[in-house]
């Protein structure tokens, strides 16, 4: 299978590091791919994976090699066959350049359940020496490069049904700066629930409210919080699917948590011109439409149910991006999380059938190289 370099600048927060090493550890693990990931900022990647030492420029990490990618030093490494250029991270000019029609070259960018990515992915762009690199866009469709997910991924997530037992609803917290947090602790002082809260910015927020200190549980009126500390990719997976509401943000969590097959509300990054209320706006048509398909089979209580959950949801989700959240929207989702856990079942079943992102990769590379001739000479 092919050797693949992955490169990966750290910019802000966790997401692009997340994504590209979730893809660099799948390539390895499922498809025997020799992986090398390039990252820009080890420091920021050991926050995420304490076994990495950020002093060192070479180390082993799970089945790939991690290389300190320093931007302002040569990189002594030619073209591996397969090159993923992550997040328009910009690939170093020598590295680049030697870079040959015999290279698969792809620009891994950004998901979303928009339309328009369905016509632009996969869409070639020629570069010098007959080299050309692919746009790849993450998606929802079957037309798009599809959804980060392993093998047995589902079957791997542990059970929890918190609606089997008399436990309050669980929910997990990781969010960016927002006044709606105010309005989530105000509804929990009333109704009871356990309350996750993740490492960092989720915690400084919570913290404007309360005195919370990493590792420590408070009560909080009828409900508790807990402080989580920073958890590993395979428990924060975990953390989703025990819980019975997930509050996530970003791209990678945002695609966990629909493999939680949890309710979920998206704090999606904020971005100039409100492009992210037209992201957001795609992903819930889709969720949406989908649900109400369903419907059609469904007793009339039960699609009447249905759609009021959908209706609460959608309330509480628009509100929680606005920072326009009340306690109001908060406890009419919390009444409606049974029916909505159905409904995010069912999505998910309809996302697996899809080929996960890394599968249609491989057979994308795999393609690639057939149609392309062996070079037989040198240039
Ligand atoms: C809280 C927590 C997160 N994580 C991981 C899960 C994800 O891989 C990663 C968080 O990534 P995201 O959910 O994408 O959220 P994010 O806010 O960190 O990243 C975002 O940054 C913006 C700059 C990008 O434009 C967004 O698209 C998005 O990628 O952190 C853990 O592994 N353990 C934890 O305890």
């Amino acid at each position: 299978m092919p050797t693949t370099h992955i490169f990966c600048s750290v910019i802000d927060n966790f997401g692009d590091l997340g994504v590209c090493w979730r893809l660099a550890r799948q390539l390895a693990a499922e498809f025997s791919a020799e992986v090398t990931l390039l990252v820009d900022d080890l420091s920021a990647f050991a926050v995420l994976e304490p076994s990495i030492d950020p002093a060192l420029s070479v180390q082993p990490l799970g089945g790939l090699t991690l290389m300190a990618w320093q931007r302002d030093a040569a990189l002594a490494l030619s073209p591996a066959a397969l090159v993923i250029e992550g997040f328009a991270c910009t690939l170093p000019a020598t590295y680049r350049a030697q870079i040959t029609a015999q290279t698969v070259w792809v620009n891994l960018d950004y998901l979303s359940a928009e339309a328009w990515i369905d016509d632009c992915h996969g869409l070639s762009s020629p570069q010098t020496q007959g080299a050309s690199t692919t746009f790849w866009f993450p998606g929802f469709s079957a037309r798009s490069g599809g959804l980060l997910r392993e093998a047995e991924l589902i079957q791997r997530l542990p059970s929890h049904d918190g609606f089997c037992n008399d436990s309050p609803p669980r929910i997990s917290l990781f969010c960016y700066e927002t006044e709606s947090v105010q309005a989530l602790l105000a509804a929990l002082h009333t109704s009871p629930c356990e309350l996750l809260i993740c490492s960092g910015k989720a915690l400084q927020v919570v913290n404007a409210h309360v005195s919370l200190g990493v590792g420590e549980r408070v009560r909080h009126g009828a409900s508790t919080l807990q402080a989580l500390p920073m958890l590993s990719h395979d428990d924060f997976d975990a953390l989703l699917a025990s819980c019975d509401l997930n509050i996530i943000r970003g791209e990678d969590s945002f695609v966990r948590a629909q493999w939680a097959g949890k309710p979920l509300l998206w704090h999606i990054y904020p971005q100039d011109e409100l492009a992210h209320e037209t992201k957001l706006a795609a992903w819930l048509a889709r969720v949406t439409t989908h649900a109400k398909a369903q419907t059609h089979s469904a007793t009339r209580p039960k699609a009447a149910q249905q759609t009021r959950a959908l209706s609460s949801w959608q309330t509480a989700q628009w509100a929680w991006v606005r920072g326009t959240l009340t306690p109001d929207h908060l406890h009419a989702l919390l009444a409606v999380l049974k029916p909505l856990h159905e409904v995010m079942l069912h999505w998910r079943d309809a996302l697996t059938e899809q080929p996960d992102l890394a599968t249609q990769l491989m057979r994308f590379y795999a393609n690639q190289v057939e149609s392309v001739p062996e070079k037989t000479h040198p240039d």
